[in-house]
């Protein structure tokens, strides 16, 4: 009797939660957009959950199947998510009508969980608030005196391989993406802190450690990214909390220690902890010598000075968005170059040419009129943008911009980025790597919106003239001393690691430097 009734119990309970999922996922069948039919428990992002593929990965295969429609619609478990295909429409949500569209629907918790209040993350008045005070940090005069740093860690990356080059009659065989990775930790430590985090000579240092703990494609940081971005409710409701606990105290210590060293010792340094601390103690970010003031809204400096928990998120951000994206970018540039030896040597050309009306100094404004470089760059962040996708969250019960789909207020959003980047017919045979699609005539030639590497409208990534400078000054600094060439283990198509977010290669990305002074002595 007893198993007659938990069995109708269990079955009654069953048709219950079959009945209430059947529901929700009618969301996107009710407002006529088509999509995938989704997984009972999972929703589309079964894969994702189970390890096999990114959050990237799925977003590509939508669109490739549905590309002809202007929208698409998925769930993330129960979570609607509508992928947006239409350039048209992806303006108007990214620039246009961005007011309803801004937040990015992620989770953020600043009593519970402190590094997840930054800029990326956050929305809202509070985003609007910190992203005003935070854009002042990057332009072009501070970036101007970041370089110099910058410049510093890639002569110690040339010296590096020139050394290791020597011992082995002028060619090195490194696996470029681990150098690259580690070289940028050693960037970002450099111009975010302050502090030589010497990664490049010590693999094992705490800044490599922490940084490769914070990308590692495990099964736990895929499920991590998924809830920290579609999945706020469950997050709010359990009470989750996504940062890892040694990596919240290595940086709350970390900036803890900096900055009260800085303050006792009446220390300024030309970095970001530096603007922050500004924005703790003052406010705003103070203008530098001949540098413009940023205009002061009319209702004063909104928001107040940052808290040092506010502090830590931003330094959290600024590390983890600075040290991969632009590791991955320069790594794959030098990958493609590699397999291009006429475009190679066209950027060695160039660089030789501008260094010698230099006096053979690599400056700011040697590297800015580097324009081939710049071509061949935007090239790979075409090929491999590091952020496959955009997310944002409508703010608003409202409809999709140039369609009448009504979706609620919640609604999350997704922008393919890489699988625009890779749609034929925006870039003709979009496998081949070709720099001249940045042409002013073949940029002409296409939508805009179909490139979105950096993002677009008032979310556009804060740093990106920085990020590019980076990957600018480590290829044209690499290519000047060193010729690249495929090893015999360089693979001929690079396989992506399915868990990561950044595009990091599932095996070591080996290749050739060869020295051009050994090689000409
Ligand atoms: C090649 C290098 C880089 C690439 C390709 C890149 C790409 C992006 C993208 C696609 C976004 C999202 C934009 C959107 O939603 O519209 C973003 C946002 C952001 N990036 Fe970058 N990024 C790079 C380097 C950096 C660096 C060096 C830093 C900091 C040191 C940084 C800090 C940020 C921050 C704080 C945001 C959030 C902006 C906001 O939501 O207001 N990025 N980045």
């Amino acid at each position: 009797m007893i198993g007659w009734t938990l069995t109708a119990l269990l079955a009654g309970l069953g048709f219950a939660l079959y009945s209430y999922l059947a529901k929700i996922f009618t969301y996107w069948t009710k407002r006529k957009v088509p999509g995938p039919k989704p997984t009972l428990l999972t929703g589309n992002f079964g894969s994702n959950l189970m390890g096999n593929k990114s959050i990237g990965d799925i977003a590509d295969q939508v669109y490739q199947d549905y590309r002809d429609e202007p929208v698409a619609g998925t769930f993330v478990m129960t979570q609607p998510l509508l992928h947006l295909h239409d350039p048209e429409i992806i303006k108007h949500v990214l620039v246009k009508d961005f007011q309803d569209f801004h937040g990015r629907g992620i989770y953020v918790e600043s009593e519970r969980d402190p590094l997840t209040a930054h800029l990326f993350n956050l929305s809202g008045k509070r985003w609007k608030e910190l992203r005003a005070k935070i854009a002042p940090t990057f332009t072009p005069a501070k970036i101007k005196y970041m370089f110099e740093t910058m410049k510093e860690c890639c002569t110690q990356l040339q010296d590096f391989v020139e050394a290791k080059a020597a011992a082995n009659g002028g060619r090195y065989n490194a696996d470029i993406r681990e150098m690259q990775a580690r070289v940028s930790t050693d960037v970002v430590s450099s111009v975010a802190f302050g502090i030589q985090s010497n990664s490049l000579k010590t693999p094992e240092s705490e800044f490599r450690r922490i940084g490769t703990k914070v990308v590692e494609p495990t099964v736990f940081n895929s499920i991590r990214l998924m809830v920290l971005f579609f999945l706020r409710e469950i997050a709010q409701k359990f009470q989750f909390t996504i940062t890892v606990t040694e990596i919240e105290t290595f940086f709350t210590k970390l900036v803890a220690e900096t900055v009260a060293y800085r303050e006792q010792n009446g220390i300024e340094r030309a970095d970001m902890l530096q603007m922050l601390m500004q924005l703790k103690n003052k406010g705003f970010v103070q203008p530098r010598e001949g540098e413009e003031a940023e205009p002061v809204p009319e209702d004063g400096q909104p928001g107040g000075k940052l808290t040092m928990n506010e502090m830590v998120a931003q330094v959290y951000i600024f590390f983890i968005a600075g040290f991969d994206t632009t590791s991955a970018t320069t790594s794959l540039t030098m990958y493609e170059l590699t397999k291009n030896h006429d475009i190679q040597e066209k950027v060695y050309q160039e660089v030789q040419d501008v260094l010698k009306r230099h006096n053979g100094e690599v400056t700011y404004e040697a590297i800015m009129e580097m324009t081939y470089l710049d071509k061949v760059i935007n090239e790979t962040l075409r090929m491999y943008p590091p952020l496959p996708f955009l997310n944002r969250e409508v703010m608003v019960n409202r409809e999709i911009p140039l369609t009448n789909i009504q979706v609620n207020k919640g609604t999350r959003i997704i922008v393919p980025v890489r699988a625009l980047h890779h749609d034929p017919q925006y870039w003709p045979e979009p496998s081949k790597y070709d720099p001249e699609r940045f042409s002013e005539e073949a940029k002409a030639s296409r939508p805009a919106h179909v490139y979105l590497p950096f993002g677009e409208g008032p979310r556009v990534c804060v740093a990106q003239r920085l990020g590019l400078m980076q990957v600018k000054v480590s290829v044209a600094m690499l290519l000047s001393r060193f010729r690249l060439e495929a090893s015999e283990d360089t693979p001929a198509e690079v396989e992506f690691a399915p868990r990561s977010f950044v595009p990091l290669p599932k095996k070591e990305l080996k290749m050739t430097l060869v020295s051009r002074q050994i090689a000409a002595a």
